[in-house]
């Protein structure tokens, strides 16, 4: 250590690994568009599926040749031969070459137990399995990578016998060995001892990483080899893959390429980092992880007062990078555990200059921890927040004040659904307005009942939809009595915005939020 090559190749698996995740799944134009991303990005090799498995993976390999990959190079997926057939007979052999990938990556058993008890053939056998594969294929087509599959495992098992199935690929003249760590519960310090026997047989042979996670090493273990000659890494946008995944490249990429200094992407493309990740969990309906390193929502997000003050004065006291280098951005969060440089942070946001010793700070921040208490939550209804703020500094003029809502939710017989109705009174400068309206649940009709009342005097109301309403039970212990925390999500052509509101009635609370949602919306397009 440290190795001073510093460009790297970067083996994007997803479509083929990130497959084999339990929730992961794709569409053939999925596919297609996520290995245009990965190449906009700078992946320089993208496994594309195993063409042998499934007519989805077949049609990946055919759609991607008219799509705009380039200069990414695409690569298909297969194991050795099977041990009674030819390369020439063996459809899986044969599957990898029509589906017409100038790269191949072919699989192999490195461990003694696998020759034996899965393969049930004589390792001597595996040993030709591996080569003439290799040897086959290396006549065919541009490259011929050679994934060492349990190669630590079987290091451990039996050294001499690993090594010899890595010269068998050598032999081939395979144009990379991957050293896999299939089962992923290698440590770190053996990965790194076990890189430097393989080293001393190898000489400056091409190496290349494939790490699981299955002891939450993976990131760890990846950025190691590399520390330690390896060259080639293989991993997947957000860490997909067969139980606890692979080896995360959201993260790989920039430890290595910012805390390393290696060449892994055009630092201009490092920032589409953040993007390329959610663009993955969108295309699979994939929760995003908040709490993921560099591309989370909450990987620059400071919460506690005294981080907040120290950041406001600079940034690095809390960020180990600039969060833009990924393409995230630094947040503030309200809650319980803030002070006053939270509120004034967030104030800022809105073009609100809040001074710390004004005596409207003190009681906007009790306000904010009672609000918590009882179980507000600003964290994704920011713009409850800035109301809230607002309203609190005397910068807030209403624009309507509800006298009563009443919602009638109807099973009328058992074959029938459910009737719901909504009345609301409300008024606007000296009018009085009443109104009525239905909907397909009450929640939906009192949206409908409070629109309809104020959309003659608001026109604009009639731009702005309720896209996302989400309800939490924060008591649980309580049953049907629990208080009910609701989460609405709205937007107009120009914005997005998110309400909160708390009550032990779901109705109540989500009235709550959907006031707010409606008074955000007055507000910003009077005066924003
Ligand atoms: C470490 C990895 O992640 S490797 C990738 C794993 N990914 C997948 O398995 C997903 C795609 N797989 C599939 O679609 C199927 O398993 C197929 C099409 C490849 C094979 O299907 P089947 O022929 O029905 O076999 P099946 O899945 O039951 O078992 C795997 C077979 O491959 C053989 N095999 C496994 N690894 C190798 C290898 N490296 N070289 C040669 N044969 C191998 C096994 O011995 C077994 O053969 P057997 O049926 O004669 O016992
Ligand atoms: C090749 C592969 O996916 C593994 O060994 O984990």
């Amino acid at each position: 250590m440290p190795h001073e090559d510093k460009t790297l190749v970067l083996y994007d698996t997803l479509l083929r690994d990130g497959t084999q995740s339990e929730d992961v799944n794709f569409t053939v134009q999925d596919k297609v568009r996520i290995a245009e991303e990965l190449d906009d990005f700078g992946i320089d090799f993208i496994e594309g599926g195993w063409p042998g498995s499934n007519p989805r993976d077949i049609e990946f390999f055919n759609e991607v040749k008219k799509s705009k990959v380039n200069p990414a190079k695409i690569c298909a997926f297969g194991s050795t031969r099977r041990a009674k057939k030819s390369c020439e007979n063996d459809e899986s052999i044969q599957a990898l070459l029509q589906s017409g990938a100038a790269n191949i990556t072919i699989f192999g058993k490195t461990w003694d137990l696998h020759v034996t008890e899965a393969l049930k053939i004589s390792l001597e056998n595996n040993l030709e399995l591996i080569n003439d594969t290799i040897s086959y294929l290396k006549k065919k087509v541009s490259n011929v990578f050679y994934d060492a599959e349990h190669f630590f495992d079987g290091y451990k098992a039996n050294p001499e016998y690993a090594l010899k199935t890595l010269k068998a690929a050598m032999d081939a003249k395979a144009d990379c060995l991957v050293l896999c760590d299939t089962n992923g519960g290698t440590m770190p310090d053996e990965l790194v001892d076990i890189i430097k026997k393989v080293r001393e047989v190898t000489g400056e042979y091409p190496l290349g990483i494939h790490c699981h996670n299955d002891s939450e090493c993976a990131v760890a273990n990846s950025v190691l080899a590399v520390r330690n000659g390896i060259t080639h890494i293989q991993g997947t946008i957000n860490g997909y893959g067969e139980r606890c995944g692979n080896a995360n490249l959201c993260s790989v990429i920039p430890n290595l390429q910012l805390k390393y200094g290696y060449d892994c992407v055009e630092d201009e493309n490092l920032k589409k980092l953040w993007s390329l990740s959610r663009l993955v969990n969108e295309l699979g309906n994939l929760k995003h992880n908040i709490h993921q390193p560099y591309v989370g929502r909450a990987a620059f997000a400071h919460k506690g007062g005294v981080h907040v003050s120290a950041i406001l004065k600079n940034a690095r006291t809390y960020e180990h990078i600039k969060p833009e280098l990924v393409g995230n951005t630094q947040r503030v969060l309200v809650s319980d555990l803030s002070g006053k440089s939270n509120l004034m942070y967030k104030a800022k946001d809105f073009g609100l200059e809040l001074d710390s010793n004004d005596p409207k700070m003190n009681s906007l921040l009790e306000k904010l921890k009672e609000l918590e208490n009882k179980g507000f939550q600003y964290e994704g209804a920011e713009a409850s927040f800035e109301l809230l703020v607002r309203k609190a500094i005397g910068n807030f003029t209403k624009f309507f004040d509800l006298l009563s809502f009443r919602v009638i939710d109807e099973k009328r017989s058992a074959i029938e659904p459910p009737f719901a109705e909504a009345t609301v009174m409300l008024r606007v400068g000296g009018d009085i307005e009443h109104t009525a309206a239905i909907g397909n649940g009450p929640v939906n009709a009192l949206d409908n009942s409070l629109r309809k009342a104020l959309e003659k005097f608001y026109p604009s109301l009639k731009t702005m939809d309720l896209v996302d309403y989400k309800v939490r039970i924060l008591t649980g212990k309580d049953g049907t009595k629990a208080i009910t925390r609701v989460l609405i999500e709205s937007k107009d052509e120009t914005d997005t915005w998110g309400t909160v509101g708390v009550a032990h009635n779901i109705i109540d609370a989500s009235y709550q939020a959907m006031v707010d949602s409606i008074e955000y919306k007055l507000f910003k397009d009077t005066y924003k």
